[in-house]
């Protein structure tokens, strides 16, 4: 997040210029790490104490990024996704990548390492002349959890340097600067690379399995602190 980042041109969608610039987004781990929680936070400056398993779900937000208007398209995918051609198109779906895994529990950690490699081999095979890995970030969440650590920071760090991935720290729970902090750098990881290789954002069509994902809109004001949604909890929003 230097200060002398160059903005990019719009990205461009099977050649046509979009309104603006859109950008969506996966977030990926394992069950209970936190990925509801932090797009939730995200959009809505809110924290969600409770735990529900989620029905995937694709949130839209609108925010304004170092002056660009940026349009998020966030998959909250299912932490329990068994299936792997399932997961497969989600994954072509998506310009960028958040995997969490959560700081107390040591399985989540090392699911990063094969989501990782995940990510990379299905956009490598379904792109023709860019070899870049698509843009990540790896998140360790609940850092507030002091007690019940079982990943170290180093663990991550290391993780982190092992992948060649921006690694973040953050507790979701207390910190909203940290979560949008998250966010925020996968977006100028995405425009780092469109920069250097504009056809990497070429996308496919939308697949009917996408088609069916729920889809929620926030009501954010551009240029706002963010806190003009009109819901109180974002159980209130209504699928499409
Ligand atoms: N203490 C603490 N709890 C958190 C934090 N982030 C999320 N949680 C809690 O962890 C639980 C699971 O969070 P979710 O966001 O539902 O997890 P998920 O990864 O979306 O889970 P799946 O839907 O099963 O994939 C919830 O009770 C959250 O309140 C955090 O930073 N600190």
């Amino acid at each position: 997040m230097s200060s002398n980042f160059t903005l990019p041109r719009p990205l461009r969608r099977s050649g046509s210029l979009p309104p603006s610039r859109t950008v969506r987004v996966v977030v990926l781990g394992q069950g209970a790490v936190g990925k509801t929680a932090m797009t939730v936070r995200f959009i809505t400056k809110r924290f969600i104490g409770e735990y529900d398993p989620t029905l995937e779900t694709i949130y839209r937000h609108e925010t304004s990024i170092s002056g660009d208007v940026v349009h998020f398209e966030i998959l909250d995918t299912a932490g329990q996704e068994e299936d792997t051609l399932l997961i497969e198109e989600k994954i072509k779906w998506g310009d960028g990548f958040i995997i969490v895994y959560s700081v107390t529990d040591r399985c989540s950690f090392d699911e990063v390492m094969r989501l990782c490699f995940l990510v990379n081999h299905i956009h490598s095979g379904s792109k023709k002349g860019n070899s870049d890995p698509p843009p990540m970030v790896i998140v360790a969440n609940k850092r507030d959890l002091q007690f019940d650590r079982m990943v170290s920071t180093e663990d991550g760090e290391n993780l982190s340097k092992t992948l060649k991935q921006p690694f973040y720290e953050i507790s979701t729970r207390d910190s909203c600067e940290e979560t949008v902090a998250v966010f925020h750098a996968l977006y100028y990881e995405m425009m780092k690379q469109l920069n250097s290789s504009p056809t990497s954002f070429r996308r496919r069509a939308v697949s009917k399995l996408m088609e069916k994902i729920p889809k929620i809109h926030s009501n954010s004001a551009l240029g706002s602190t963010g806190r003009s949604f009109s819901f109180n909890s974002f159980r209130d929003f209504l699928p499409e």
